[in-house]
């Protein structure tokens, strides 16, 4: 009896024994598994860093996720992965971020062979497709034998997979095989900036065009510089770089070049393109977020001239600059493609800030932050003083139309409409 319940209390022992292990083993499971979750996010490796999105100027927020697995083509490369694809492919991990890897055969039949060129950059050709979906995409292939190109690719599909904005080409997919490699893009149905505005066969940009594009790009450097985390030095800010939807709204495209800048500040080999590069950027070889400001503000001034940076702009800016006061005298420079249509303290506002862009003093220079603050004002007020002669021209015309109508009932309920018409008048002044 007493070597019976001997046996029952050690059975019991260890039955409360392998149940204490079993529930720590899931317990210490469980929490494994919700830390590695964000880690893939929070990595501190610059390689594995994510680009969490801060509220301004940001319309889209890439969210994480290495919960689900893929295995059909297109598949996702998950953000944040290493840089090295091989292994992003053997992962076959899917995230939210919508990046997908496409075929070789699907982009071959979706560029019918590659025969649909668009357009050829300085690292391959860019071919316009129609995917199995209906939807357009740019296809931007590689030149095989370019080293740089290699880099690039590796760049972008890396750094662009975790950039969303409204004002940036956003990547969509990209293509590793048969020795290729391509990067697809959003469709920009109306093409390059740079087209618009020396493609005589085009019709001139407006005015107050030039001036929301203008807006447009600085919003989208301004989320790369301080929306983004590591902020991303862009590099190459030129027209040709710029690319415009079918509303003629911009977006900034090619970050092939900013990659390196978070790797190595100082890169031995002057990029970027003659004409809009930094003169401190060449002195130094230090590449910094005012370096794509001093694009940005020669980006402004071809807005404004209509003239090609590698056409003698810097020196027709110099010049003009000698005459202004500081406020105005701007007018000399205007792009005569506008035909006198432009608002002439809009051109002296954009121009000035532009001439602070191009500032041969790095810290004279205003941020991005406050380029977009000034464009905004800019277009703001052009907002309101049209509201404002609508809403006093519209008033006019309703006084004239009551009146008449007036004059033909009795004069004195004529009287008390008028009178109530012009109280309105003087609220919309206001
Ligand atoms: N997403 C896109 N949608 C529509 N057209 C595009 C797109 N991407 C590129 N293109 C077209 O292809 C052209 C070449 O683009 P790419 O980025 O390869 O070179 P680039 O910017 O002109 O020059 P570089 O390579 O020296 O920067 C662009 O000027 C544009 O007309």
């Amino acid at each position: 009896m007493e070597k019976e319940s001997h046996g029952l209390i050690i059975g019991i022992s260890i039955g409360v024994v392998i149940g204490v292990l079993l529930a720590i083993t899931a317990f210490v499971c469980f929490r494994r598994y919700h830390r590695r979750r964000p880690q893939i996010g929070n990595s501190s490796s610059r390689r594995a860093a994510t680009v969490p999105i801060r509220a301004n100027g940001v319309d889209t927020c890439t969210v994480l996720s290495d919960s689900s697995i893929g295995t059909e083509s297109p598949k996702s490369i998950q953000n944040g992965m290493s840089l090295w694809l091989g292994s992003v492919r053997k992962s076959n991990v899917v995230s939210a971020s919508g990046i997908l890897e496409y075929s070789y055969k699907d982009l071959q039949r979706a560029t019918y062979n590659f025969t649909t060129l668009i357009g050829q950059g300085a690292y391959g050709s860019v071919y316009k497709a129609q995917m199995s979906t209906g939807e357009m995409v740019a296809v931007k292939v590689l030149a095989t034998d370019s080293k740089q190109g290699e880099k690039e690719f590796q760049t972008e599909v890396s750094l662009l997979g975790r950039l969303h904005h409204r004002n940036l080409v956003n990547l969509v997919g990209y293509c590793a095989e048969k020795g290729q490699h391509m990067l697809i893009y959003v469709y920009m149905s109306r093409g390059s900036l740079a087209s618009h505005l020396y493609d005589e066969k085009l019709e001139p940009l407006r005015w107050d065009l030039r001036v929301q594009i203008a807006l447009d790009v600085a919003r989208g450097l301004e989320y790369l510089h301080d929306g983004a985390v590591p902020s991303v030095v862009h590099r190459d800010i030129k027209s040709s770089n710029i690319l415009l939807d079918q509303s003629m709204r911009a977006r900034v495209a090619d970050f092939g070049l900013s990659r390196e800048e978070m790797v190595s500040k100082h890169a031995s080999n002057i990029r970027g393109t003659f004409g809009y590069l930094d003169p401190e950027y060449i002195s130094t070889r230090s590449f910094t977020k005012k370096s794509d400001v001093y694009s940005f503000g020669v980006l402004l001034f071809e807005l404004i001239a209509g003239k090609n940076p590698l056409q003698g702009l810097s020196e027709y800016i110099e010049l003009a600059a000698m005459t202004t006061d500081g406020k105005g005298g701007w007018e000399e420079i205007a792009d005569s493609r506008l035909d006198g249509k432009y608002d002439l303290q809009e051109l002296n506002e954009v121009s000035a800030l532009a001439y602070k862009c191009v500032n041969r003093a790095p810290k004279k220079r205003p941020s991005m932050r406050d380029s977009v603050q000034v464009l905004s004002r800019i277009i703001k007020s052009r907002h309101e003083r049209k509201r404002h002669t609508h809403s006093s021209s519209a008033t006019t015309e309703e006084v004239t139309i009551n009146v008449e109508q007036l004059d033909h009932r009795s004069p004195t309920s004529g009287h008390q409409r008028v009178e109530s018409i012009d109280s309105t008048a003087d609220s919309c002044e206001v």
